[in-house]
């Protein structure tokens, strides 16, 4: 039989060409599949300038203060403040942060800006007096398309507006100690891997590279355009080619147009990343940079680090959301409102049970490891109740019933009452349609066996 009879869909595929037709990857002879996160790279969030600029509505000051502290309170320890030539806010925002005592001595801001020097002369003025350590971020384009069409200049042209760009920070800020440099070739996943070692060994030569004051080269996937172990493969090329490796701290930058940006920071720190650069909860251009809180909660829940304090996540989100003023999606990995919550009476069943075995093998006191089904973390570790893990509706069976009345109520039931009772809940949830409350629930008990609790 021909179960697939269907030979082509009407979508204009054939417009579109795949990484391999767009720039050479170069060869590597690949380690990063056998590796494993052992620990934290450094995370480095970027709201307050790639997750500002992709809003409707920027930051005010006091939203970005408000983001800042919330940043410093929660762990980060490099934090990139703004685009300061870019608004009379960025910059006012950069001045409060040099002026004021916002800033921890252990906590290094970034400032971001073009390879132009009028927007490096402003930056560097932004951050005049600044007492912490401070990075001047500058980017250049670097992949064929936008030398070709939005910058308009040849592979040497480009070369030497960068290295111009670079003397131009030297000459201004390379005197002040407290200043380190990053650069970053935009859209760095199609651009040519050899084009971009050229640079780096250019760059860490101008501007002095050393272990002491290494430099940092930033990797963006400024636009997603392969699969996670693509991108893997360039990190990994460049780990193993960069010229004075020891003096560059390799940082990666990827976004979320594939909806695959977890997996290329993921992969790309097993190729050899050390920094990763993204917004708490994936905020950003487009489809958002990466969302740096979940891939810290990735590593919590293989029992890693994650440096960053995430047990009041839901304060966290407040405080997102007030600032950016966009809700967080419900089921947005760790954070939303139901990622802890099951609905379906097998997945309740299972959480029911793992939860009196959890309660059973924590009895004798200690931390016991957790590993209760459906339930990838511990929601108490983020600051997290019980009460929502799990909801009833029509798609629930006994034991999720019987598990939110003794939880909610310390109503026991038998055995047997349980699957009467629950045959009542569902007549009633099917009728409805709609999800039955714990306080339904109990009247409908009520109801049911006569008796109140
Ligand atoms: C991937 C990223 O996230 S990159 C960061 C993007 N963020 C932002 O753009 C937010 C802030 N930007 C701004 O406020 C403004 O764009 C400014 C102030 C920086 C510049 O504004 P304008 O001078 O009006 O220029 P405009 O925004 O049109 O920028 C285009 C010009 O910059 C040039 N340019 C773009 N990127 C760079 C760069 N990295 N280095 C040097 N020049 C650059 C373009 O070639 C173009 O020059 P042309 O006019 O000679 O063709
Ligand atoms: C220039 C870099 C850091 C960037 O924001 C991007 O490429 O998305």
């Amino acid at each position: 039989m021909d179960w697939n009879r269907q030979q082509h869909s009407t979508m204009p595929s054939h417009r579109y060409r795949d990484i391999f037709a767009k720039v050479p990857v170069a060869p590597v002879d690949r380690e990063w599949p056998d590796r494993r996160i052992t620990t934290a790279p450094l995370w480095v969030p970027v709201d307050l300038r790639d997750g500002n600029q992709a809003l409707a509505d920027p930051m005010d000051p006091e939203r970005k203060r408000r983001f800042f502290e919330l940043m410093v309170a929660i762990g980060y320890k490099e934090i990139e403040v703004g685009y300061p030539s870019a608004s009379q806010t960025d910059f006012d925002f950069v001045r409060l942060l040099a002026t004021g005592d916002l800033v921890p001595a252990d906590v290094t801001v970034v400032v971001f800006t073009p390879a132009r020097p009028e927007l490096i002369e402003r930056t560097v003025e932004s951050i005049a007096g600044m007492r912490g350590q401070v990075v001047i971020h500058m980017y250049a384009a670097t992949a064929p398309t936008w030398r070709d069409v939005v910058l308009r200049r040849t592979k040497d042209e480009l070369a030497s507006l960068i290295y111009a760009g670079a003397e131009d920070i030297l000459r201004l800020a390379g005197a002040q100690e407290n200043v380190r440099f990053q650069f970053s070739p935009e859209v760095f996943n199609l651009t040519e891997p050899d084009f971009v070692l050229e640079l780096s060994d250019q760059l860490t030569k101008r501007w002095d590279a050393t272990p002491e004051r290494p430099v940092i080269l930033n990797l963006p996937a400024t636009v997603e355009a392969a699969t996670p172990n693509v991108y893997a493969d360039q990190v990994e090329y460049m780990d193993k080619n960069l010229p004075r490796r020891d003096s560059v701290i390799l940082s990666v930058h990827p976004h979320n147009d594939r909806g695959t940006g977890i997996a290329c920071a993921e992969l790309a720190v097993l190729a050899g990343a050390q920094r990763v650069e993204g917004c708490i909860f994936g905020n950003g251009e487009r489809t958002g940079n990466v969302d740096i809180a979940t891939l810290a909660l990735n590593l919590h829940a293989q029992g890693v680090d994650p440096m960053i304090d995430f047990s009041d996540i839901d304060g966290i989100r407040e405080t997102v959301e007030y600032c950016t003023r966009m809700p967080i999606h419900p089921r947005h990995p760790y954070v939303g409102d139901l990622v802890y919550t099951a609905f379906s009476g097998t997945h309740q069943d299972a959480i029911r049970k793992g939860f009196a075995e959890h309660r059973r093998r924590s009895s004798s006191g200690g931390d016991v490891a957790w590993d209760v089904p459906y339930l990838a973390i511990d929601p108490a570790d983020l600051g997290r109740g019980y009460e929502a893990v799990v909801r009833v509706n029509s798609q629930s069976g006994k034991g999720g019933i019987a598990h939110v009345l003794e939880t909610t109520y310390g109503v026991r039931l038998s055995a047997h009452q349980e699957r009467e009772f629950a045959r009542h809940v569902q007549r009633r949830t099917d009728e409805t349609g709609r999800e039955a409350s714990a306080v339904e629930l109990k009247e409908l008990y009520e109801e049911v066996f006569g008796c109140s609790n």
